[in-house]
């Protein structure tokens, strides 16, 4: 059997390329957002036994080019592209690194959320075009405020003890988390979507994007929220109906916006958010830092290590588990 895994991506952490080494699998790329057929054409050529999932699908085309693979580790949480019922149908676990990059999500999206309130880029663009821009401008204080989480998971939860730090109180949504999430760190309840956004000055975007959530804010919902207020998203753009977003800033009714991720990554040049100076925008990267990095990479590596060694993995890290205890026996797979 081949010992070689696909990253999607660039580079893995050297920590990450070191457990594979020492465990005698080579590490392969395919160039960052490949296309499916050309993350099919890399898994063919190496014959690689699993993924390490950073950019671009892995759908059921990609699966089905690769009968030799084994498992897809996802670099990071949210596996929005991955086809987890087709992986399933195919007796292949993917799986999750939960937690590992949460506390590097979380600074940055407290860092998008002082960086809009506080207007740090229009403010130090000006300064550096030759303005002063202190007279008639009237900032806002955080102290005080109320955060609403959309999600309660891993990083939300740093994200909220990072903004209680502030002064900022906790109101929060998730129909999947037990009681004692929410009591563990003295968050509100909300029991819509509907009263999470009324009460939102800042909104912090932390549940994974499904069909359930894609586009959750958009003018209809946008509209619920109070005037004045922020939306902070390191989730998934998907999450968010761009042009809405943008219409609300313009007509006054939100203040600003902190967004880490696009409906389309990367976005065409002319992409709408470019035009709005009240948006502070970065390339998906909260979850890119050294420390994540390691940590990510090799549970990710570890993880298809250990699948294909026939080890036991914690039923937690794999994302399609309900899934695949319902499949069919698989018999496509070179065991
Ligand atoms: N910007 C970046 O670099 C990164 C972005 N992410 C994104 O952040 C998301 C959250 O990551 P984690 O907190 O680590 O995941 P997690 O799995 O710990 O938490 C997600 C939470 O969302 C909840 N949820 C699911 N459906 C929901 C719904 N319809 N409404 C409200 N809540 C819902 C779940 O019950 C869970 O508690 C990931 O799905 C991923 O899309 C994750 C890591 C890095
Ligand atoms: O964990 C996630 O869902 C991520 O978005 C991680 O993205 P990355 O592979 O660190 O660029």
């Amino acid at each position: 059997m081949s010992k070689t895994i696909l990253v999607t991506g660039p580079d893995l952490d050297p920590a990450a390329v070191a457990l594979a080494k020492e465990h005698g699998f080579d590490l392969v790329h395919t160039p960052a957002y490949a296309e499916s057929a050309v993350i099919s054409e890399h898994l063919q050529a190496s014959g690689a036994v699993g993924i390490v999932s950073r950019m671009g699908r892995i759908d059921a085309e990609v699966m089905d080019a690769a009968p030799q693979l084994r498992a897809i580790s996802k670099h990071g949480v949210g596996v929005d592209n991955i086809d987890l019922a087709a992986a399933a149908a195919r007796g292949i676990p993917v799986l999750v690194a939960s937690g590992a990059n949460a506390v590097s999500v979380a600074e940055h999206a407290i860092a998008l959320m002082l960086a809009a309130v506080k207007r740090l880029l229009p403010l130090d663009a000006g300064l550096r075009a030759g303005r002063w821009d202190k007279p008639g401008f009237a900032g806002r204080e955080l102290d005080g405020a109320t955060m609403g989480l959309m999600g309660m998971g891993a990083i939300a939860q740093a994200t909220g003890r990072m903004a209680q730090g502030l002064g900022l109180t906790l109101v929060g949504f998730d129909p999947y988390a037990p009681d004692s999430v929410f009591e563990a760190l003295g968050v509100t309840r909300c029991e819509t979507v509907d009263e999470l956004l009324a009460r939102s000055e800042v909104l912090s975007l932390h549940c994974p994007l499904t069909p359930d959530t894609r586009e959750m804010l958009n003018a209809e919902s946008i509209a619920k929220m109070p005037k004045g207020a922020y939306v902070v998203n390191t989730a998934r753009g998907g999450l968010i109906d761009e042009p809405a977003l943008v219409a609300a800033i313009r007509s006054g009714h939100l203040a600003g916006a902190g967004l880490d991720t696009f409906a389309s990554e990367p976005p065409a040049a002319d992409h709408i958010f470019f035009q709005e100076p009240a948006i502070v925008l970065t390339p998906h990267i909260g979850g890119v830092t050294r420390q994540a990095g390691a940590r990510v990479g090799v549970e990710a590596v570890r993880g298809i290590i250990q699948i294909v060694a026939g080890d036991e993995v914690p039923q937690s890290r794999i994302a399609n588990r309900k899934l695949l205890a319902d499949a069919p026996a698989f018999a496509n797979v070179e065991k």
